[in-house]
């Protein structure tokens, strides 16, 4: 008579003791990782990646767990490394371990197995090897390339003359004149800063990488992944098969092997010579991709670093009227800089390091991962983990900069007149995955940066309120939009 109770009792007790191994499991962290907070069920510490602002959360975990510490994340797990001893050890004393990309990274779903950025093994070393050879044939070091930047750079003063002395956000035009220093290596040739056809790209290309930025957490809910990547395919193709496809179309109909012309051409030389290779890296598809790439990671990242460096310098008119006096002496108001100049001007070239370091740019590299299972430091570092080198902890910390939230060049020069190398400062990031534009970034920079102080004063508006500096995370940690007077020297 009482056989219902029991079961009633039955069932409380099985759902009871669901409700506790669900609540076990869901809060439990795999063994042996690096310490971190515990998982929340179903979320796990979501919640630490949804704070506003990553990289604050992340110096506060750091402090509660260590250098290394970990997040689980939906089906994923996240491994944090901070400060510079623990991210060499990674990157260059572990570098043939910790040099991978992440294959459950939501953006290789994008590329499908193409290009650098997310590529592994024979695929990835082929092509870097050959773009870093290629980019420094073409480019990087080269006499021929210092002028091309110059030109473009001049294309984008003269459109700061054009302001007439007006406030303007100069977003777009720094962005068009970066992004035409990549068509030059790769296309050999720029494009007009009204061309509506490459300012629509550009538009998309720059949507794009806000995206990706701001979806960082979704890599590891394939639901979410999948309206995410849907968008991001579209764009993606859209600038392959457009853009870029129409332009190695005109390269082909154009192809002279007796003079190559530029990465492109190159590129199409290897997929001539090693059209019999069976898994060959050098294909169509491939070049599309990798092209692709060179915009993505070439542009956003170069542009936004020009855009700290206008605001600080407008925010610190003395270290600006500093620089231009050291460049006025060195090159003077009328001649173009060469590289030859730069070993003179310490002040300028501690004042873009200082410009890389406060501005953070890519404050958390790209992820890497583990070619295999490893133990480092005790931890447990599974192959699906994703793991964070935290370029940020490095370029803010307090041990290395004293004062890091202060924007202060002197703090690279040697009783203020010799450069110092400071191996800290990492905003290419370290090891056998570094970026592979840096010394195109460093070239751009220093030409941007000393043309456009020799011909120009920059000041903020006193009519809008002062611009706010914490950034704004896309793919890269942006400055807020804000004008800027540009005024003829
Ligand atoms: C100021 C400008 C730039 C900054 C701060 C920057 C920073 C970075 C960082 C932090 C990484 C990730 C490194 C890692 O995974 O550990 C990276 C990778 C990369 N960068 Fe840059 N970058 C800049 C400009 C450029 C330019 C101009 C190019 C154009 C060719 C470029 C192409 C790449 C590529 C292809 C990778 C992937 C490398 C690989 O996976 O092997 N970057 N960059």
């Amino acid at each position: 008579m009482f056989g219902f109770l029991l079961d009633g009792y039955v069932s409380i007790i099985v759902l009871l003791i669901t409700f506790c191994l669900y609540v076990y499991w869901g809060t439990r962290r795999p063994p042996g990782l690096p310490p971190g907070p515990i998982p929340l069920p179903m979320v796990g510490n979501i919640p630490s990646l949804l704070a506003k602002d990553t990289i604050a959360a992340f110096a506060r975990l750091r402090d509660e767990y260590g250098d290394i510490f970990s997040l689980v994340i939906g089906n994923g797990i996240l491994v944090v490394v901070n400060g510079y001893d623990a991210i060499k050890e990674m990157l260059v004393q572990n570098g043939d371990l910790f040099s991978e990309r992440p294959q459950n990274l939501g953006y290789t779903k994008v590329t499908k197995g193409l290009g650098i950025i997310s590529t592994n093994g024979v695929k990835w070393k082929e092509q870097r090897r050959f773009a870093l050879s290629t980019l420094r044939d073409f480019g990087m070091g080269r006499v021929q390339m210092f002028d091309r930047i110059t030109h473009e750079c001049q294309k984008c003063l003269n459109n700061f003359t054009e302001q007439n002395g007006r406030a303007f956000d100069p977003d777009q035009v720094i962005g068009v004149s970066v992004c035409n220093v990549i068509c030059n290596v790769v296309f050999g040739k720029g494009y007009a800063h009204d061309d509506p056809e490459f300012l629509n790209y550009l538009q998309m290309m720059h949507s794009d990488a806000t995206k990706v930025g701001n979806t960082a957490f979704m890599h590891f809910f394939p639901i979410l992944q999948f309206f995410v990547h849907r968008a991001l395919m579209k764009t993606d193709d859209a600038i392959r098969r457009g853009f870029i496809a129409t332009q190695v179309r005109e390269h082909q109909q154009t192809f002279d092997e007796n003079n190559l012309r530029d990465f492109v051409d190159v590129f199409l030389k290897q997929m001539d010579e090693r059209e019999s290779e069976e898994m060959g890296t050098f294909h169509y598809e491939n070049l599309l991709q990798i092209v692709g790439e060179f915009f993505f990671a070439g542009t956003e990242t170069t542009t936004t670093t020009l855009r700290w460096a206008i605001l600080f310098l407008a925010l610190h008119p003395e270290q600006q009227t500093v620089v231009q006096e050291e460049i006025d002496r060195v090159i003077g108001r009328d001649r173009k800089p060469t590289a030859n100049d730069r070993k003179s001007l310490p002040l300028t070239e501690a004042t873009i390091l200082e410009v890389q370091r406060l501005g953070d740019v890519v404050p958390l590299s790209v992820p890497h991962a583990v070619a295999e299972e490893t133990v480092i430091n005790g931890y447990r570092i599974p192959t699906n983990a994703f793991v964070i080198p935290n370029l940020s902890s490095v370029l803010n910390s307090k041990e290395l900069w004293g004062n890091p939230e202060v924007f202060r060049p002197a703090r690279f020069l040697d009783n203020e007149t010799k450069l110092l190398k400071v191996d800290a400062h990492i905003p290419f990031s370290l090891g056998k995955r570094n970026c592979l534009g840096e010394s195109l970034a460093r070239m751009e920079l220093y030409i941007f940066i000393t043309m456009m102080l020799q011909s120009f004063t920059f000041s903020l508006p006193d009519t809008e309120p002062p611009p706010c500096l914490q950034g704004v995370m896309g793919i890269t940690r942006m400055p807020h939009p804000y004008n800027i007077i540009a005024t003829k020297r």
